[in-house]
């Protein structure tokens, strides 16, 4: 049986419920009804555990919660404090005339009423009252009281005009002219209140645009309604499951549902026209999947314009910043200003998206946190030429600027010995597995951080990666080799490029990135090369982005929640040269990873011939950068025995095997001889 109820006309649509449906919807002008079957009637236990308590609204707003947003709203009541204090300050002139013109009209209108006071009609209308009932008893009576009220109030304006009169006289002639300007100032405006017509305060009120407070049900319903989407015959076609709108972070949430026959895309593709119904800008009007399935739309509205907001603060900028790429950390902020978080490890990303769309500084946030973490080597090749990175060129050991042979090269040889790393590192993780170091094949974060093990993570961003595709055949096939082998080696690639399409990028480097963030494309085959093909059909669309506007903005596949929407943190100059300068101090003012370099420079048979002991016939690689590294730190800190074994190379020192007592066992190693050591002193000495 179908339960229909008609609502009172006027009561607030808002709080009439629907079946499955927090919210409501008018039908007719001012007749709202509802629809209930019995059958349908929730049980007991599926009211009380309808909601889990993520899904509840929370009882104290986020923001308040949230220490970034709480200090965000402070910071912009303070502003509107000082805008308010600074507007009224200009228009103070104006309240000084008008209060000069009033404050005449004040005196008026304060004799005037203790005059009618003194003839109060209240007095004259019992004397009429008195006349009328010519009561011969009491109308004397009356009009003798009347006489005697009147002759007191005579008496009080005498008193209080004296009083007046020689207070105003001892001020004037007596008081000390600050007092008489005290009672100007405080008198005057007083007057003027009472002078001034009801209708026009002297004071004016500060209006700041048209401020959007609430979003309702019916907004929601007629702005999709207004999109005409075939399938949606009315706004009852919309429904909005629990808890149904509420505040969320810096705005509005509306959770609903699209009949079926349509899915979340067909609204998230007409977002202009969305906002255009809602009368409000676009970058306040951000739909997006809803989490529960594809026909589900999460409208969120917030209380200004994204870029009225402003950007919340990044973690990253802090002076104390210190990051690990084992670590989640942020790089952007959805549009209700949360971080979105990342962990680089094991992780290769592609950025996409046309000029403008943000993808430079979208891969820089990813280079600050390889950058705040100071085990991890960075190489970065900008085939733009303009220097986006320059800052940071000197923290890397490889970088390349430009679109020339010179920096196509570097490009090269950058992919040429990532592919050779991974093979060492390979090798490595290999031996470690082997003693239960690494036991699934991969790095760990102590491996990474333990000195002399050659796994510190790497991380390599390419910037317009086409142009070192076009120009560098063979790239793209190695390329694809170290993101498939380098992932669980510690090797982290970040490639940002405006042409995705198969032709340009091989489809299989773009099928082994693990994240894609697709920024502002124009149509939606650009879009599906970016975030994988049927992403623009599940709602994941980038393409409702402008460029330049909506810079920074972009889709994200591979992340905690797939087609995740977010701005990639853009700080200002200053506070990128001093996330920067944190990067160097981090860093100890040295290169992470240039140790080859370092080694080279010195003198090794001099050192080795230290650190070997006495009795030893031969000692094992391994061991060597042990000691090499307690003997002197500053440069072999890190150095791994296969950077000895290389280094050893240059005096014709080679590898041969060496007896070494690893846990009471003799084991044979790859380590060097003693004999072949003093050959090369004898062989170097004579070269001098
Ligand atoms: N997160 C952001 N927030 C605000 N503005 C941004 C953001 N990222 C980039 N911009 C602005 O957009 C402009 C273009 O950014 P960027 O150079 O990163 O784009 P791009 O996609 O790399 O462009 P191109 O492909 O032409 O190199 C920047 O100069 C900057 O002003």
């Amino acid at each position: 049986m179908t339960d229909v109820r008609a609502y009172e006309p006027g009561a607030d649509p808002d709080d009439v419920p629907r079946p499955g449906d927090a919210e409501s919807y008018v039908e007719e002008p001012q007749v709202t009804v509802r629809v209930e079957s019995r059958a349908e009637k929730p049980t007991v236990h599926a009211t009380v555990t309808r909601l889990s308590d993520g899904e509840r609204p929370p009882l104290i707003p986020s923001w308040v919660k949230n220490a970034q947003e709480r200090k965000a709203v402070f910071a912009q009541a303070w502003g509107l404090f000082w805008y308010t204090v600074a507007r009224q300050a200009l228009k103070s002139p104006k309240y000084l005339i008008k209060t000069a013109f009033y404050a005449p009209w004040g005196v008026f209108r304060l004799v005037g009423r203790q005059v009618r006071w003194m003839w109060h009609p209240e007095l004259t209308e019992l004397e009429q009252a008195a006349a009328r009932k010519t009561d011969l008893d009491r109308g004397p009576l009356i009009a003798r009281q009347v006489g005697e009220k009147r002759k007191a109030r005579v008496w009080v304006l005498t008193g209080e005009a004296l009083v007046l009169t020689a207070a105003g006289g001892a001020l004037w002639f007596l008081a000390p002219a600050w007092a008489l300007w005290l009672t100007a100032v405080v008198l005057v405006p007083v007057l003027a209140r009472f002078g001034r017509p009801a209708d026009k305060p002297i004071i004016e009120h500060i209006t700041l645009g048209r401020r959007f407070t609430r979003l309702t049900a019916e907004m929601v319903r007629d702005a999709v309604v207004a999109l005409r989407l075939t399938g949606i015959k009315g706004p009852g076609d919309i429904t909005f499951p629990p808890p149904g709108i509420h505040t969320d972070g810096p705005g509005w949430l509306a959770r609903f549902e699209l009949p079926p026959g349509l899915i979340a895309s067909d609204v998230l593709e007409k977002r202009d026209r969305l906002s255009g119904a809602m009368r409000l800008p676009i970058d306040q009007v951000w739909p997006e999947v809803g989490p529960d399935h594809l026909a589900q739309v999460d409208l969120w509205v917030g209380f200004q314009p994204a870029s009225k907001m402003g950007d919340p603060p990044w973690a990253l900028a802090r002076p104390d910043a210190l990051t690990s790429v084992f670590d989640p950390h942020p790089f952007a902020t959805d549009a209700r200003r949360r971080p979105i978080n990342i962990s680089l490890f094991e992780i290769n990303i592609l950025m996409g998206g046309q000029p403008g769309a943000g993808k430079s500084y979208g891969a820089r946030t990813f280079a600050t946190i390889a950058g705040l973490d100071p085990t991890c080597e960075l190489m970065i090749a900008e085939f733009k030429g303009v220097g986006d990175f320059l800052d940071m060129s000197e923290l890397c050991t490889q970088y390349a600027c430009g679109v020339d042979d010179e920096a196509f090269d570097i490009g090269e040889a950058i992919i040429d010995w990532l592919l050779a790393e991974c093979e060492r590192r390979g090798a490595r993780i290999k031996k470690l597995r082997l003693t239960g170091e690494a036991p699934e094949g991969k790095i760990t974060p102590e491996l990474a951080a333990r000195k002399g093990s050659g796994l510190h993570p790497i991380f390599v961003l390419i910037d317009e990666f086409h142009e070192l595709l076009l120009n560098r055949k063979g790239v793209a096939e190695k390329a694809e080799r170290v993101l498939r082998r380098g992932r669980a080696l510690g090797i982290i690639l970040v490639l940002a490029t405006q042409i995705p399409d198969a032709k340009t990028i091989p489809s299989g480097i773009t099928k082994c990135v693990s994240v894609r963030v697709c920024m502002s494309v124009a149509d939606q085959v650009a879009n599906d090369q970016i975030l994988g093909t049927g992403a623009y059909k599940r709602g994941h669309s980038a393409t409702m982005y402008r460029p330049k506007f909506d810079a920074g903005w972009g889709v994200m596949q591979g992340l905690e929640r797939d087609g995740q929407t977010g701005k990639t943190y853009f700080p200002d100059p200053q506070t990128q040269a001093a996330i920067v300068e944190r990067m160097r101090q981090l860093r100890g003012g040295s290169v992470v990873g240039q140790r080859e370099e370092r080694v080279k420079a010195r003198n090794m048979l001099a050192d080795v011939r230290q650190v070997i002991r006495q009795g030893e016939a031969g000692v094992p690689w391994d061991v060597l950068a042990e000691r090499l590294a307690v003997l002197v730190p500053e440069v072999y800190e890190g150095v791994t025995g296969d950077m000895v074994r290389e280094a050893m190379k240059r005096y014709d020192v080679f590898t041969e095997s060496v007896k070494w007592k690893v846990d009471g066992e003799w084991r044979s190693l790859k380590g060097m001889r003693r004999v072949s050591l003093e050959q090369a002193e004898t062989k170097h000495a004579l070269e001098d």
